[in-house]
């Protein structure tokens, strides 16, 4: 999995890295340069557009100029801004300057009024992650200018203006794309930078994980590559009861559909044995709509030791917050909760006490605020998200783009697939199915949030290819089959 490290630790990273392998630091940035165009080249293939490559003083500077060697050695038309005389640069970034051949144009500038096309291709190293201050003088009025321009705009490892791990202040480059290296810079994933980044891509510089190790890591990101070995694996002679045995509890009168996406996500996911405890009213919709589930009534329950795995909340509604209560007393096994049984959670704190240990709750936003309360903003709220994961042994998956999984150790997990068609009514049932069914087949607690919060992001990726803005959460239910054929799971 790919660890997130701190904007502070990528130079302590690049040094030791270096040293370890005997390579020059030059070597280093050049592998980014050519990690980065070669998705330039793929999205840009002989494009006649002009390229203006905007450097600043450091080494995402020094990133640029490489960047604009190798496009330039390729036949793109590309000219270099520069605002600062080569003796105020890095190391690395004289180095390149030098390299740079001779069809390349280069400006100094030292007040911004260079014209620029409007429909040419800005690519963004101004600064990166040695951003220290908010932008300002000539730097800002340039970046003022490039987001006014109706450019293609591609920002080097991060849009200049955006600190690598604190919320921005003032300006920052507005990019259709961001090709970040390694790994995301933390501040990527807040959504209040969604504007300023547009497309995330991470772009590999062939530093392998095992190496990151030595530095204190607290956040990962999820990759398809982590995804196999967390899988549990079936053999020819498993029958369904290896497949789990769940219990989605929910859909009370007039809910019935969101128990109902429960269930039929949870079959999709591969469970042996899904029934449904819900009220009398859902009989029909259940039957009409999921003839695999089992419909149990309320009275005859009787033990919930039967079960491997429960998933409560959807359609649950404002239930008797003492039926909850049994329900946590009786079930000693890590659950889900979900929806309305978090909204009960929020109302009676006293139910902390009785939730077993590595239960998975699945805020969204406004759930989880229901939970923690207001926070500022999303560094606040994913501190948050931490401490009541540790302090309550619990894991918690907050739901949004790049979904966070924080588990009690204080680990948090970024997921990397999912689209904005993806919040849409329902769309959260489907994951708590997804959980469950996960749990019932034996996962531990933390492969489960992993796997379903993958493999959901996944399936809103595949829905989203033909119904796009009119994906439905129907349609993120039958595309979770063709997640894991796409993954090599059978
Ligand atoms: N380790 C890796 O994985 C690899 C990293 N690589 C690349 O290196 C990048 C980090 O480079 P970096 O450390 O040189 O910092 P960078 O962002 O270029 O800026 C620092 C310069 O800006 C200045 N400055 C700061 N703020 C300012 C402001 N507001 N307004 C004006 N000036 C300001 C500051 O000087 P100061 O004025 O503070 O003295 C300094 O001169 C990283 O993002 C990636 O692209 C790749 O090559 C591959 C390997
Ligand atoms: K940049």
């Amino acid at each position: 999995m790919l660890s997130i490290l701190s904007g502070n630790q990528v130079a302590k990273l690049d040094k030791a890295y270096i040293q370890s392998e005997n390579i020059s630091s030059w070597e280093l940035m050049e592998r980014a340069a050519l990690s980065f165009v070669r998705d330039f080249f793929k999205r840009f293939q002989n494009s006649k557009k002009k390229i203006f490559v905007f450097v600043g003083p450091g080494n995402n500077g020094g990133d640029g100029l490489a960047i604009a060697r190798l496009i330039a050695d390729r036949g793109y038309k590309v000219s270099v801004i520069t605002f600062s005389e080569k003796e105020k640069c890095s190391k690395d970034y004289v180095i390149n300057f030098e390299k740079l051949p001779e069809n390349t144009g280069v400006i100094l500038e030292k007040d911004f009024n260079y014209e620029l096309a409007e429909d040419g291709i800005v690519i963004d190293a101004l600064f990166g992650v040695g951003i220290n201050r908010p932008l300002e003088g000539v730097f800002l009025k340039a970046v003022k200018r490039l987001n006014e321009l109706h450019a293609n705009k591609i920002a080097v490892d991060i849009p200049s203006g955006l600190p690598a791990d604190e919320l921005v202040e003032g300006e920052a480059f507005l990019a259709e794309l961001t090709v970040s290296f390694q790994f995301p810079k933390f501040s990527l994933l807040f959504p209040e930078h969604a504007k300023y980044i547009g497309e995330l891509l991470v772009a590999s510089i062939g530093i392998p994980e095992d190496f990151l190790m030595k530095f204190e890591r607290r956040r990962f990101f999820m990759q398809e590559s982590d995804m196999l070995p967390r899988h549990k694996k079936f053999h020819a002679f498993s029958h369904k009861g290896d497949f789990g045995r769940i219990l989605l509890i929910g859909g009370r009168r007039g809910k019935a559909g969101a128990i109902i996406l429960s269930a039929r996500a949870a079959l999709r996911t591969g469970s042996g044995l899904v029934h449904v405890w819900a009220d009398d009213s859902a009989v029909i919709p259940l039957h009409n709509n999921c003839i695999e589930a089992m419909y149990l009534d309320g009275e005859k329950l009787v033990s919930m030791d039967d079960f491997d795995a429960l998933g409560i909340g959807p359609g649950l509604g404002q239930v008797d917050v003492s039926e909850l209560e049994g329900i946590l007393k009786s079930f000693r096994k890590p659950l889900v909760l979900d929806a309305d049984a978090l909204n009960l959670l929020s109302e009676n704190p006293q139910l902390w006490a009785n939730l077993p240990e590595n239960s998975i709750l699945t805020p969204h936003l406004k759930e989880f605020e229901r939970i923690s309360g207001k926070a500022k903003n999303q560094m606040e709220r994913l501190e948050k998200a931490r401490s009541l994961a540790s302090d309550n042994k619990v894991y918690l998956v907050l739901k949004g783009a790049f979904t966070c999984v924080s588990a009690p150790d204080g680990t948090q997990y970024f997921n990397s697939t999912g689209n904005k068609h993806m919040a849409t009514a329902g769309s959260g049932d489907v994951l708590t199915g997804m959980l469950t069914a996960m749990l019932g087949q034996g996962y531990s607690p933390l492969d489960a949030c992993l796997c379903a919060v993958f493999h959901h992001g996944l399936a809103g990726q595949v829905a989203s290819k033909t119904k796009g803005r009119g994906t439905i959460a129907s349609d993120i239910i039958e595309s979770i089959p063709q997640t894991f054929l796409d993954l090599g799971i059978d």
